[in-house]
């Protein structure tokens, strides 16, 4: 593969939050959580007592900010000198509820980067507003993470792509935009960005490059691909009709995550990579056969399987952000 260019209300705050360093109420549960009305998004203060909490916690301001997708948390276990944050114990932080995904935050380094990680995302099907998916990469902002590692597990819809296979992200298709859902929709908040960002150019192209050089002298380049991801709602996977359409709009992969949370990044300024762990192979075309239906169980095991080449190309592609700094 050669070098990728790109032509192909805030609300008031809950007046209860518990401080920085105090990780539980007083009788030892979570504390108050903070509820955004509807889709809004949590006020600036709320974002910046939850960073607080952890840059004092940890004693760590971190630059790389990574997202695990399902299966992919072992991203988060080669962190060195790890400070671990279970989700339930952070102030006003949501809950994981999906298999493969621990909801814990831990925060250390890598190959000599400040690194944070979430290992759990939030999802649109579990029940969240995507402003609330999407919380912590403002929080990660807050904390001083200047880049976005998002990574996810997809469905395959480009005829090339094989299960174990890593899509690095250039594009995407904003399904649930769409429909009229966006993690900045209500009152903007200009100390985060604009009320109008613009999204092109949303996948850092020297990011892309440099993992695609890592993917060569890692011998792995060609089972590793440039390419649109799509993200639907879910929890259901595709139907055919429903593939088909996407292929046609060219979509190269399609999940359930990551391009709320590539919105947010860019909404104040960060640099993104991205990439989809390609789990399962999408069908276009009607059949019998029970192989073409999406299971979570496959989504884990292929993930499970990719755990290592993932852990790699993420750790050396910090290593070269860490070496130009
Ligand atoms: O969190 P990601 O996007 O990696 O997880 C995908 C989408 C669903 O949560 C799950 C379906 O198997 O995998
Ligand atoms: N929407 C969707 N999400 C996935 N996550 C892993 N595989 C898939 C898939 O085929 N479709």
């Amino acid at each position: 593969m050669t070098g990728y260019s790109s032509k192909t209300d805030v609300a008031t705050a809950n007046g209860k939050q518990n401080g920085s360093g105090n990780q539980t109420g007083e009788n030892g549960t979570k504390p108050t959580e903070f509820t955004p009305q509807g889709n809004h998004a949590y006020p600036y203060e709320v974002i910046q007592e939850i960073a607080d909490f952890i840059v004092k916690g940890s004693g760590i301001r971190p630059k790389i900010g990574i997202i695990c997708g399902s299966g992919l948390g072992s991203l988060a276990d080669i962190i060195q000198n790890p400070k671990v944050f279970d989700y339930e114990k952070i102030p006003n932080f949501p809950v994981s509820t999906v298999e493969g995904h621990a909801g814990r935050l831990v925060v250390g380094t890598l190959e000599g980067a400040n690194v944070m990680a979430m290992q759990g995302r939030f999802h649109f099907y579990e029940g969240y507003p995507l402003a609330k998916c999407s919380m912590p990469v403002r929080v990660m902002k807050l904390c001083g993470v200047e880049y976005l590692f998002a990574t996810n597990a997809a469905g395959g819809i480009n005829p090339k792509y094989a299960v174990g296979d890593i899509m690095l992200m250039h594009d995407h298709v904003n399904m649930l935009g769409f429909a009229g859902n966006s993690p900045l929709q209500g009152p903007n908040d200009p100390r985060f960005g604009p009320r109008f960002p613009a999204l092109v150019n949303s996948y850092n192209k020297d990011l892309i490059n440099k993992a695609i050089e890592i993917s060569k002298t890692m011998g792995i380049e060609s089972s590793v691909h440039v390419g649109v991801y799509s993200c639907l709602g879910g929890p259901t996977y595709e139907t055919i009709a429903e593939l088909k359409a996407l292929r046609m709009m060219g979509v190269d992969a399609v999940g359930m995550s990551t391009v709320h949370e590539v919105i947010t990044a860019r909404h104040c300024d960060m640099k993104v990579f991205a990439f989809s762990l390609i789990t399962n192979k999408c069908a276009t075309e009607y059949s019998d056969k029970k192989d073409d239906e999406a299971s979570h169980d496959e989504v884990m095991a292929v993930a499970k399987n990719r755990q290592k080449t993932c852990c790699e190309l993420v750790s050396r592609l910090v290593a070269e952000i860490q070496k130009t700094a």
